[in-house]
């Protein structure tokens, strides 16, 4: 039986600060102290103490709505949090007070509940936007590695059988909205405005509380999965291999063969197993970005008109037909990517599993070197893939062969549709 519906009968308008009672606890923004700096606090349950605009877990955000409305979810509910403290502790590191250094995640989110330990006394509902657990993980792929001698079964990192063990961060987005608006070279205004009119006016904060400066947006987040030594991610004197990877659910989970997303993701994680046990550690940053952040249905859509136009799928029209059903050929905004790297105390990447200079220009722009760029080897590449491949390298993606002129790059197709 569906509990009663909870929701209260007053709606309570978040749009304008109380006039009366004290006022929410100020966030400073890359303060070093975490008691300075501030909980993020985006509690549905004491209105008053809310000092953010929008509310946890991202998108799913609507589901809890359902849940509520359609009465399987009290309102009021509290998140019981025994025993989901870190597995392991990341931080803090010298990044995290770096003003601008991050601005999309909160640096504090995995360890709230310790550092703001004397707001839980008061009665503070204060949730973790970062969650550190352990796995193991198994995939096909590295199986293969091994038996192909590849990877070497150590017993502590590989376990016999193909059982890789791991580290895995899952981080929900925390914008600080003045940081991330100087990280576009825009006015905080213009940020705002524009988030509040393209999400059809959800958040009618971000226009009428300029006192309110962290906003949590429903978006996905991201999740880290880490192999190796944690203590050597920053320590400079040991080697660090990292693939920032962005969602492609047909390729990543499914297979499909019109892109090297999957192939190149689990070479990703087999350079991380290498760099693990030459004693370093290795990174894989998995971000949902489906599609370059224009959405799965929007790939799909691309797909066919890339099939089906003129000449069939081609490398030299592989980003223009992007561009014609999105108005452009990428979202992901990878400014914003390097800010789990701080996190994580990285300084310098040994191996950095991609080719994309989208991503190297934003890592190592905001002061991460980068020793050596892996492209993906050949033999990885799926036949249908070549089209993707090719445009990448001829639109400035890193690679040590050859990039095609225009007429070459012409003649390099896909299969058809039938
Ligand atoms: N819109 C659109 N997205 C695509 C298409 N093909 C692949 N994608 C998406 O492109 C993104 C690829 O991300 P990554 O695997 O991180 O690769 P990358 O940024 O191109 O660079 P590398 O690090 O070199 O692999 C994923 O989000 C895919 O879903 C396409 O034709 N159209
Ligand atoms: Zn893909």
């Amino acid at each position: 039986m569906p509990k009663q519906n909870s929701v209260s009968r007053h709606i309570v308008l978040t749009s304008h600060p109380s006039r009366s009672g004290p006022k929410p606890i100020a966030i400073n923004w890359g303060a070093a102290d975490p008691m300075q700096r501030g909980p993020v606090i985006a509690t549905l349950t004491k209105s008053a103490h809310r000092n953010v605009i929008g509310t946890h877990s991202g998108g799913y955000a609507v589901y809890r709505a359902l849940a509520v409305a359609s009465g399987s979810l009290q309102s009021d509910h509290i998140a019981d949090l025994t025993n989901t403290s870190p597995t392991e502790r990341i931080g803090p590191y010298p990044s995290w007070s770096v003003a601008d250094k991050i601005v999309s995640l909160d640096p504090y989110g995995a360890i709230a509940s310790e550092v703001f330990a004397s707001y839980y006394e008061q009665g503070y509902d204060i949730r973790p936007t970062i969650a550190i657990t352990k796995a193991h993980i198994n995939m096909p792929e590295l199986q293969e590695a091994i038996a192909k001698g590849r990877l070497q079964v150590d017993g502590k990192i590989m376990k016999p059988g193909g059982d890789l063990v791991v580290t895995k961060a899952a981080i929900e987005p925390v914008w600080y909205l003045p940081g991330l608006a100087k990280r576009f070279n825009i006015t905080e205004g213009e940020l705002r405005r524009a988030l509040f009119e393209q999400t059809g006016g959800m958040f009618p904060e971000l226009v009428t509380r300029s006192d309110l400066e962290v906003f949590l947006p429903p978006i996905g987040g991201l999740t880290v999965y880490i192999v190796g030594d944690l203590e050597a991610i920053a320590d400079p004197n040991k080697p660090l291999a990292v693939r920032v990877h962005d969602e492609c659910n047909g390729s990543d989970v499914f297979g499909s063969d019109i892109c090297t997303c999957r192939p190149y993701l689990v070479h990703g994680i087999e350079v991380c197993v290498q760099t693990a046990q030459e004693g370093g550690a290795g990174v894989i940053v998995y971000c949902r970005k489906e599609g370059r952040a224009l959405g799965e249905v929007t790939k799909f859509l691309v797909y066919n008109a890339r099939k089906r136009q003129e000449g069939g799928d081609r490398a030299d029209a592989y980003f223009e037909r992007t561009e014609c059903v999105a108005g452009v050929q990428d979202m992901r905004f990878q400014e914003l990517m390097p800010d789990v790297l701080h996190w994580l105390g990285i300084t310098r990447i040994d191996r950095m599993v991609s080719m994309s200079n989208m991503k190297f220009d934003a890592i190592t722009q905001s002061g991460i070197e980068i020793v050596e760029r892996i492209a993906i080897p050949d033999d990885l590449i799926p036949q249908d893939a070549r089209v993707e491949i090719e445009a990448k390298k001829a639109a400035g993606y890193f690679t040590t062969g050859d990039v095609l002129d225009a007429n070459s790059l012409a003649d390099v197709k896909g299969r058809g549709l039938e």
